[in-house]
């Protein structure tokens, strides 16, 4: 309240996940509903926080990024996401948003994540919905697929779900982020080509590539051993199962018309310092999304070894150490 007039604002922080399995490819566009079900685990290094102000004497929204005022395309990305909101609460209202984001742009990380969980967080809380994290999951998911996730901290599911309404696509917790410590660095590499985004990513292999039934026919099957490794907290079948499942994923976009890819020769310098690691008989894993930069996986009792011997690799820019960490969370506004 303020002046006794009820204020519609509200504060969220979101941080960013790293699929162990990963969502690649969309049965539905519009609505982000995805092909297979994937597996995250939300990180404590990296987050989103936005603030969203309702108000009436708005005549459209108004978007701050880091502070700047973003560019039309940027806020026409966000108007739109506010629509689907308005539209739920009944309430036409345009608003401000503010959104610092804390993640590095060369970590690595796609920010939309960490920035459509908190946004949707902000956003429903401010126009006076208090939904259950479950709803709340399916708004992150209209933002950006991967958004779900982050909804909560830990190991999560999003469940692809079967019904054409996506009222059954939304993601669940399945350990929490203090429940089984690992590590996470996140490599980043010299890059120099534009990167062919995620969402166009995927619509081409899943339209082109012969090797996409592939990935559909064992997707489900990885999912299941890896919330059995995370039941028995086995980080070896963890490791090995998500590093073959990233394998797999980026395979399928060489069969792509036309074919891509998101490696650089130093994608697989890190690649392979990985797997002489484990010769060493120190536990280590890659995984990468649609970039050419690596998550390495160990246990926190390994990760300076690990750390020191991957910032040998000159084209090696810059590792950041992540551990599981926390859900979205509402800030004082
Ligand atoms: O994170 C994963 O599971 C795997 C990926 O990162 C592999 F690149 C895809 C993330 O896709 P996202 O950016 O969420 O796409 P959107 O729904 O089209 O916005």
């Amino acid at each position: 309240m303020k002046n006794g007039v009820k204020t519609l604002k509200a504060t969220a922080k979101a941080h960013t996940n790293i699929a162990l399995i990963k969502y690649w490819g969309k049965r539905d566009e519009s609505l982000i509903l995805p092909m297979n079900s994937s597996l995250s685990v939300t990180l404590d290094t990296f987050y989103t926080v936005t603030t969203v102000e309702f108000d009436e004497k708005l005549t459209e929204d108004v978007f701050f990024l880091n502070g700047e005022k973003a560019d039309h395309t940027d806020t026409e990305r966000v108007s739109n996401y506010l629509r689907a909101i308005r539209k739920f609460a009944k309430k036409h209202l345009f608003a401000v948003v503010r959104s610092e984001n804390h993640v590095p742009t060369a970590a690595g990380f796609a920010s939309s994540a960490s920035g459509y969980a908190a946004l949707a967080a902000a956003a429903t809380k401010a126009i006076g919905l208090n939904l259950h994290p479950q709803e709340l999951s399916q708004f992150a998911r209209l933002g950006s697929g991967s958004a779900c996730r982050s909804i909560y901290g830990g190991f999560v599911e999003w469940q692809k779900g079967v019904k054409e309404d996506g009222s059954d696509s939304f993601a669940v917790p399945i350990l929490h982020e203090d429940d089984f410590p690992i590590a996470v660095l996140s490599v980043m590499v010299a890059t120099n080509r534009k990167k062919v985004l995620s969402r166009a990513g995927m619509k081409r292999t899943v339209e082109t590539s012969p090797f996409y039934q592939g990935w559909l026919d064992t997707v489900e099957h990885d999912l299941s051993e890896l919330k059995h490794a995370l039941e028995l907290r086995d980080f070896t079948l963890l490791g090995e199962i998500a590093e073959r499942n990233a394998l797999k994923m980026h395979a399928t976009t060489l069969g792509a018309n036309p074919p891509f890819y998101y490696w650089q020769s130093a994608t697989m310098e890190v690649m392979e310092a990985v797997q002489n690691i484990r010769s060493q008989g120190i536990e280590a894993y890659f995984t990468m999304d649609a970039g050419p930069n690596v998550k390495v996986l160990c246990l926190p009792e390994d990760e300076q070894k690990v750390y020191d011997q991957l910032k040998q690799i000159p084209s090696v820019k810059k590792i950041f150490t992540c551990h599981p960490g926390p859900g979205v969370t509402f800030l004082p506004t």
